[in-house]
């Protein structure tokens, strides 16, 4: 029956196969279980969903891992003031009782911790108008300030004139709409949109006195707060560097019962003044005022939001290098990054924290014989030892921590925090392929987050045929994003180290050796690289294995020679400037 339907209209049938896809993903989803159970299928949901999702990714050119955003931002409009007169029996000719408009709202830009991208932030920002005035002297309301809230770490720059980038101010956009009308017509829109005036008077008002010096008056102060705000866009251009968080001091002897102050941050774009009421041109000579003024517009800027990404060590190498399981075995599996056996798992930047204790063992490194499996290896252990019961009887992390500080002596607290030393951090970056700079696989806009980091690190499975290959398509391709990068670059790692000699026999150890000798030779001689001050410099060569944590302490003390060396590097320079 459905079949006869779908044959009457193309676009019902359409429609219909799209229902029945829709219904068929959700039952997928909610029968995951199922899914489970039916290996074979399952495995094809997940490669597919997988694939969709790398070929969004790709197709997004890595512009969804946001770090750099620019936004429009406007205060909130004033409210109109109000022409009104009290009105009351036996009082013929009551006073003039219009209201005030109520102030535009402000908007504020606070860093939060809580937040890690720029995602969140809406591109276009309004405050909130204020409300209009009213009758019997009623005040508009207020509007409510609105706070942009950014990730730690975010620089907030104001877009200068001149820029294609920025957005009109106010008074350029009303120019615009005016742009083209005699100068008659321009003169009545602009006072229609400044004036509120009372009804069937809007004609006789131009012509009194009382209202074209009021006029003038108004045209002044809007001109002096035109100059005010183009001489501080000049002098004071926004520029904010948002590392610390805001926060609000309150008075211990407040009352009680009072609501909790909330961070509001910094201003960055004020509402419009609210309009005045007719009682505000109450004069000697106006005794009975027929005008008001409409509220202010809020201002508008244009700001540039970008998010300083800061890894001190970023790692680089081609897919399935093994640059996720590196860094899991680093953190000891904090890192939650993804897993997994085919090409371009990771898809946005991931960073971990590499805690180090004073005798160079990192937290990664305390639990020896722990293998990092691909994610969904390691789910599906965990679920079956959680159905098994194996949980039933864990330690809390309270006696976690009371039994470490009885069998390791590391005191109560967390496990590593008594005893770490040093930490850095490093970041898991998307794979990189030759022709990314052509935006061939992900891309290479991903790099920008590693513009800035300390150092970089090569990481190249050492178990495929050429691993040299892949070190001279990663150089050439950091070369490609931006020159001189590659000469950050501090380290080779050669990943699956245990996938040779796998056998043991001293065959294979040999040629494993053999291979190693190669690629020290081919780093020695085609990759020495220059530093700032022009000495040259060799890359170290470490063969590990992330999934066995095999040698991994060794990276970790070079990663900290690197760090500790470029951190008073740029201490001195700092010195040196001040
Ligand atoms: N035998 C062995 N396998 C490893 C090792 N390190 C990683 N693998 C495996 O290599 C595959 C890829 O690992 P990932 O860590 O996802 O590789 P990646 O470089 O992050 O890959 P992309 O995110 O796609 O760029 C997985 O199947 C890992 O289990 C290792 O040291 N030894
Ligand atoms: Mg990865």
């Amino acid at each position: 029956m459905l079949n006869s339907f779908l044959d009457l209209t193309p676009s019902a049938a359409a429609f219909w196969r799209r229902r029945v896809y829709q219904f068929s993903t959700c039952a997928a989803a909610y029968n995951s279980q199922a899914l489970r159970d039916n290996e074979a299928h399952s495995e094809d949901y997940e490669t597919y969903q997988r694939r969709r999702k790398t070929e969004w990714k790709r197709r997004q050119g890595g512009q969804s891992f946001l770090d750099h955003l620019i936004i429009n931002v406007r205060g909130g409009k004033g409210g109109n003031g109000c022409a009104a007169f009290h009105r009351e029996k036996f009082l013929p000719f009551g006073p003039p009782s219009g209201g005030n408009g109520g102030r535009g709202g402000d908007v504020y830009i606070l860093p939060t911790p809580e937040l890690t991208t720029l995602t969140s932030v809406a591109k276009r920002v309004r405050g909130e108008n204020g409300g209009n005035g009213q009758g019997t002297w009623q005040n508009g309301k207020n509007g409510a300030p609105l706070v942009i809230r950014v990730p730690l770490g975010t620089i907030v720059r104001e877009i200068p004139r001149g820029d294609p980038r920025r957005t009109k101010d106010e008074w350029e956009a009303e120019a615009e709409a005016l742009e083209g009308l005699e100068p008659a017509e321009k003169q009545a829109k602009m006072r229609d949109n400044r004036w509120v005036h009372y009804p069937r008077y809007s004609e006789s008002n131009v012509e009194r006195d009382a209202f074209k010096e009021a006029e003038q008056l108004l045209f002044k102060q809007e001109r002096d707060r035109r100059y005010a705000r183009r001489k501080r866009e000049i002098e004071h251009p926004i520029y904010m560097d948002l590392d610390k968080e805001v926060e609000v001091e309150e008075d211990p002897n407040l009352p009680l019962g009072l609501p909790r102050k909330d961070a509001l941050g910094h201003l960055v774009a004020s509402g419009g003044q609210g309009g005045l009421g007719n009682p505000h041109f109450l004069s000697q000579d106006n005794r009975s005022p027929k005008f008001a003024t409409r509220g202010h517009e809020g201002e508008r800027i244009t700001l540039s939001l970008e998010l300083k990404l800061l890894a001190d060590i970023g790692l680089v190498g081609i897919p399935n290098a093994g640059k996720s399981t590196l860094l899991r075995a680093l953190t000891g599996g904090r890192a939650q990054t993804e897993v997994a056996g085919y090409a371009f798992t990771t898809l946005n930047p991931v960073i971990g924290v590499v805690r180090v204790a004073a005798d160079g063992s990192f937290e990664g490194g305390l639990s020896e014989g722990m293998v990092h499996e691909e994610t969904l290896i390691e789910e599906a252990q965990k679920q079956t030892k959680m159905e098994e019961g194996a949980f039933a009887d864990a330690l809390t992390r309270n006696q976690q921590a009371h039994s470490d500080a009885v069998t390791r002596g590391f005191g109560a607290g967390h496990r590593f925090d008594i005893i770490e030393h040093f930490r850095f951090t490093i970041a898991d970056n998307p794979g990189l392929i030759s022709k990314a700079s052509e935006n061939v696989g992900l891309g290479h806009s991903f790099l920008r987050s590693m513009e800035r980091s300390l150092a970089l690190v090569y990481v190249v499975d050492f178990s495929s045929p050429a691993p040299w290959d892949e070190i001279a398509i990663l150089r050439d391709e950091l070369e490609q994003y931006l020159p001189g990068m590659s000469n950050k670059a501090r380290m080779v790692i050669a990943n699956k180290a245990d996938l040779l000699a796998a056998d043991s026999d001293t065959a294979s150890i040999e040629d494993a050796k053999v291979k190693l000798k190669r690629l020290e030779e081919y780093v020695e001689k085609k990759l020495t690289v220059e530093d700032e001050y022009g000495n040259q410099r060799s890359l170290d060569i470490v063969p590990i294995s992330a999934k066995y944590s095999q040698n991994l302490k060794k990276v970790v003390g070079l990663m900290q020679e690197y760090v500790v060396e470029a951190r008073e590097e740029s201490k001195r320079e700092r010195e040196h400037q001040s």
